[in-house]
Order: structure tokens, then C-alpha cells, then sequence
């Protein structure tokens, strides 16, 4: 069996129900924090454990190049790829900013793209592939390169020591990737998924939409299995995130989902493994195209609606310091009994 399909076991139900006791015996009335209380009962489950805690923020942003995006779909040229995993190891990009005041076990993995890549500290520079192929003309990957994508999201995952993970993700055009994902898992057209991803203009839009189509159309027969989709329409990055999320799954690691791209190879992995799911959080709504379409259809709630459209892994960090006062709050906080404060009458 190949290794995506394996378990990933549930998260502890004695442990959930040990914590929401907990928050109603805490010096407050039941219920009033609101969605900070489900973050701590979510994360007790995950851990195991009454009291969780969270120290260990694993950060792996994966960079890879798009065919489609040889076709004007973005507002930046691919070259802006490679580029931006200089400034990702350089520390200048928004991820890596972000990253810092977390400690989070930062790195950068490139998957493949059209520009070489300098080697430097915090880089694995795997180069699989020169980019992914034109998925208006071909499927986008190979089926063994989809396999290999997989294996090194896993391999990512496989060495960390951590409590949350989250993935960010780098390659010009790849919201069309993503858009033509979600249209095809969720049975939606070009216009209903594409959006304007690094700011394009209205003729550019209709571009993306239109490609979309095509894909839709060319890929019909291929597209009924989640493996399917990922190999036609995806990208090196995407695959090596839905790896990386399977694997967490697998290794119960709660993985912090952020914006458009991170969902929809979310969706893909949730599919192939429906054992996954408990294990994924939305960091925030991203504005972009069908994000909350895809949110809808993992059944999650994104903690935080900024108005962000970076990607990167960006709005899941910026959620972890929410996450952290959730858990901080569930271990500090006296309780009725401990202050002698009066708890108020049970309504049911
Ligand atoms: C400088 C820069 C930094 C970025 N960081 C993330 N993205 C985001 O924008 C890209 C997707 O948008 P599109 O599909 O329109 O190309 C991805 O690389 C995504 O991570 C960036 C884009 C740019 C230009
Ligand atoms: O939500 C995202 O991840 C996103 C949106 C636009 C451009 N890049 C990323």
C-alpha cells in the first residue's frame, strides 16, 4: 500500500472532553472565549493531554515554477520564483519576518523551478524538476514526479520535532493552479474560482479563467480521483504540501492551513487520506477567488479574516500567537474552586 493511504489516528477523545471540562470550571462565564476555547480542546486532543501546550512551530515553505504561468496569468513574471527564495533565506520576505519571533524551525525547499537557486543555510535545494508543465497543454506533472512531490513533503515532515506545522508556499501562478484545482474537486467553472492571485487586471483574469476551462476540459477524463487532479493540474510545491499534510496526519502533527494555495492542496490531501482532517486548522480567509468555497468544503472555520492574499504561510503565522494566548489561557486561568469565586447557575 503506498504510504499516503496509512492511518492517521484520531485525535484523543478523553483528552477533548478533559479540557472542555476544564474551561468551565475557569474563572469566567462558560463560553466567553469563545473560539480561543476550542483551540485549547482541539490542541488537547492533538497532544493527548489536559493541558496542552505550543513551543514548536515547524515552518517549510516550498517554491516551485509553473508551466501556465508562461501563458500570463500573474502580474509578476516566474522569474520572481527563484527570486524570492533568495529573500526567503535572506530573511526579507514576509514568512521569514514572521517566523522569527515564533522560534519556529524555519526552511525553505525548492522543489523546482525555471531559474536555478543558489544553495544557502535553511535551503533544501532539491530542484526535482525544471518547473511543472503547461496543464493547458499536458498534465502539469508526471505520475512518478507526483509520487517523488509526495515523498519529499512526507521526508519534510518526517524531520521535524514539533507541535504545529504549517506550510507556505512560493511559485508564480500558482493560484491558477490552485483555482483549477478547486474547480475541479468541487465541480466549478474558471469563473467561479479564478481571482486576481498577485493583482492582474481584468483582460488577465479572463485569461486565467478561460486556461482554466481549457484544463478542465483536456484533463475530463483524469479528474475524477483526487491523485488524478494533483497530477494534472498541480504543481511540484502543491504536491510536496499535500505529502507534508498527509504525513502530519499520520505522525499527529495539527497542521495550521493558511490562505488559497495551502487549502486547496489541502482539499487534495483530505481526500486521498479522509483520515487527515481532524488534523487540520484554518489559519484565516484568504480574499482570494473560491477560498471559502474550498474552507466550506473541509468543513473549516478560519480563525482570522484580514484581508490577506499573500501565501507563504503568512497568515497562519500571524494566528499563532492567538493560538498560543488559547492554550496559554486554558493552563494559567484559576479556576472557580482555586480563586473562591462563585460559580454562577447551570442553564441548559
Ligand atoms: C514578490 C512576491 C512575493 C510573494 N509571496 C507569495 N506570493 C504569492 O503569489 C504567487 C501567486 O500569485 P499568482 O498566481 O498571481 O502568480 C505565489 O507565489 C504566492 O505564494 C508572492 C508573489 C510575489 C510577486
Ligand atoms: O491566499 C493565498 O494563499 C494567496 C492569494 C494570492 C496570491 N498568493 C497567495
Amino acid at each position: 500500500m503506498t504510504w499516503y493511504y496509512g492511518e492517521c489516528p484520531a485525535p484523543s477523545q478523553r483528552h477533548r472532553d478533559l479540557a472542555r471540562k476544564r474551561q468551565d470550571e475557569l474563572t469566567k462565564p462558560p463560553g466567553s472565549l469563545g473560539r480561543l476555547e476550542k483551540v485549547a480542546v482541539d490542541f488537547a486532543g492533538w497532544q493527548s493531554r489536559a493541558i496542552p501546550e505550543l513551543s514548536r512551530v515547524a515552518v517549510r515553505v516550498f517554491a516551485a515554477d509553473h508551466g501556465i504561468s508562461r501563458r500570463g496569468v500573474s502580474a509578476f513574471p516566474p522569474e520572481v520564483t527563484a527570486q524570492m527564495v533568495d529573500n526567503f533565506v535572506g530573511g526579507g520576505a514576509a514568512i521569514s519576518v514572521l517566523s522569527q519571533p515564533l522560534r519556529a524551525d524555519f526552511a525553505v525547499v525548492n522543489m523546482g523551478t525555471f531559474e536555478p537557486v543558489a544553495n544557502a543555510p535553511k535551503l533544501h535545494n532539491l530542484q526535482l524538476a525544471p518547473g511543472s508543465a503547461d496543464f493547458s497543454e499536458e498534465p502539469a506533472l508526471s505520475a512518478a514526479l507526483t509520487e517523488r512531490c509526495l515523498e519529499t513533503g512526507k521526508a519534510q515532515v518526517d524531520m521535524l520535532d514539533c507541535q504545529l506545522f504549517i506550510a507556505g508556499e512560493m511559485g508564480i501562478g500558482n493560484t491558477t493552479a490552485a483555482a483549477a484545482i478547486c474547480a475541479a474537486h468541487l465541480g466549478l467553472d474558471g469563473a467561479a474560482v479564478a481571482g486576481r492571485g498577485t493583482g492582474i487586471d481584468d483582460a488577465t483574469l479572463r485569461r486565467k479563467r478561460e486556461l482554466i476551462d481549457t484544463a478542465l476540459n483536456l484533463h475530463a477524463g483524469a479528474l475524477d480521483a483526487p491523485l488524478g487532479i494533483l497530477q494534472c493540474l498541480g504543481g511540484l510545491e502543491i504536491a510536496a504540501l499535500c505529502g507534508a499534510y498527509l504525513r502530519c496526519g499520520q505522525r499527529r502533527i495539527p497542521v495550521l492551513v493558511d490562505g488559497f494555495i495551502a487549502t486547496a492542496a489541502a482539499l487534495l490531501a483530505a481526500a486521498i487520506n479522509p483520515g487527515l482532517r481532524p488534523w487540520l486548522m484554518a489559519a484565516h480567509r484568504s480574499s482570494e477567488g473560491a477560498h471559502g468555497r474550498a474552507l466550506d468544503a473541509l468543513g473549516l472555520d478560519p480563525l482570522l479574516d484580514l484581508g490577506m492574499r499573500l501565501g507563504e504561510g503568512s497568515g497562519a503565522a500571524v494566528a499563532v500567537p492567538i493560538l498560543q494566548s488559547a492554550l496559554r489561557l486554558h493552563a494559567q486561568m484559576a479556576t472557580f474552586h482555586q480563586a473562591h469565586v462563585q460559580e454562577g447557575e447551570t442553564h441548559t
